[in-house]
């Protein structure tokens, strides 16, 4: 017989992938992560409700954001909407050598008494600051699992090192290198970044082991077909779907896109049919 967490686990997974395994999240973390400046192409989103509203409209999977957005936005959500809780954070607003750290901001407690079905938090692989986060992720990994949910990591190789050695943070074989870590320390889904082909992502993919990777959206592009193409690449490599922040809510009609979107993550189509479908070309 399964322990109660694991059942647990395995149900709140089920909020955020459907039966293909695959999900689109929303993320909104950015007012704290990035600052208020990163709403400003279309700064009725910066109040959470207005863009929540819109999201889960266009039938986002799941929603993921720090526990004083939740607080605001919750109720926008429907009941089956994941809702994803990141317990860490930094702000731009620190020294640079500074912002290689994200610090815990809310507990485990906060997320549960939110209503989460996962909770999420960052480690910045490499940084010089890589042993604060590994034992932040340890507790609340350890945690979160003994009350039965899953948890989320966003694994993000950054730092001095990563690019003496590699040249750039999304070089594949350190993208790999974070995946496979995060994997390693308990991680049951991975948010990392785009490794600009669709082999390379897929080295990721298999590095993972079966832990679902998923894509970490990145800087609006103007076309929002090359968006569309890119989510697909990382769909056809063997993703589990893309947390998508600024390529929704810096559009000024975001519904159209998601619902593109979401026929790219879910029914494979073909990124230009998805967007004439939706209008968008
Ligand atoms: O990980 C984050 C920021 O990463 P960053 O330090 O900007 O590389 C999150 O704040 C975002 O939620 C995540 O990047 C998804 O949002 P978009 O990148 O799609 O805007």
């Amino acid at each position: 017989m399964d322990a109660y967490q694991s059942v647990g686990i395995r149900r709140r997974m089920k909020r955020f992938f459907r039966r293909d395994g695959r999900a689109l999240i929303f993320a909104m973390d950015h007012g704290f992560e990035h600052g208020p400046t990163d709403f400003e192409e279309h700064w009725e989103h910066v109040d959470p409700r207005i863009i929540m509203r819109k999201v889960v409209r266009a039938g986002i999977d799941g929603v993921m954001m720090l526990p004083g957005v939740a607080r605001l936005a919750v109720d926008e959500l429907k009941p089956d909407t994941g809702l994803m809780i990141k317990l860490t954070s930094k702000t731009e607003l620190r020294p640079k050598d500074d912002q290689l750290l994200q610090s815990q901001l809310g507990f485990v407690e906060d997320a549960v008494k939110l209503g989460a079905d996962a909770i999420a938090a960052t480690v910045y692989w490499g940084s010089p600051q890589e042993d604060v986060m590994m034992r932040q992720f340890a507790e609340i990994a350890s945690y979160a699992h003994d009350l039965g949910f899953p948890v989320v990591q966003f694994a993000y190789p950054r730092g001095p090192y990563i690019n003496e050695r590699y040249g750039k943070k999304e070089d594949y074989r350190v993208v790999m290198y974070g995946a496979r870590a995060a994997v390693e320390s308990g991680a049951d889904m991975i948010k990392t970044y785009w490794t600009g082909s669709k082999e390379t992502f897929a080295k990721v993919v298999e590095a993972a082991a079966g832990v679902p990777v998923l894509l970490s959206g990145g800087a609006k592009t103007d076309n929002p077909v090359d968006f569309l193409k890119l989510v697909w690449e990382v769909i056809e490599a063997g993703g589990a779907g893309a947390v998508v922040g600024r390529n929704i809510f810096q559009r000024e009609n975001p519904e159209p896109f998601i619902k593109a979107l979401l026929k790219v993550v879910h029914r494979n189509e073909d990124p230009e049919e998805a967007a004439k479908a939706e209008g968008l070309l």
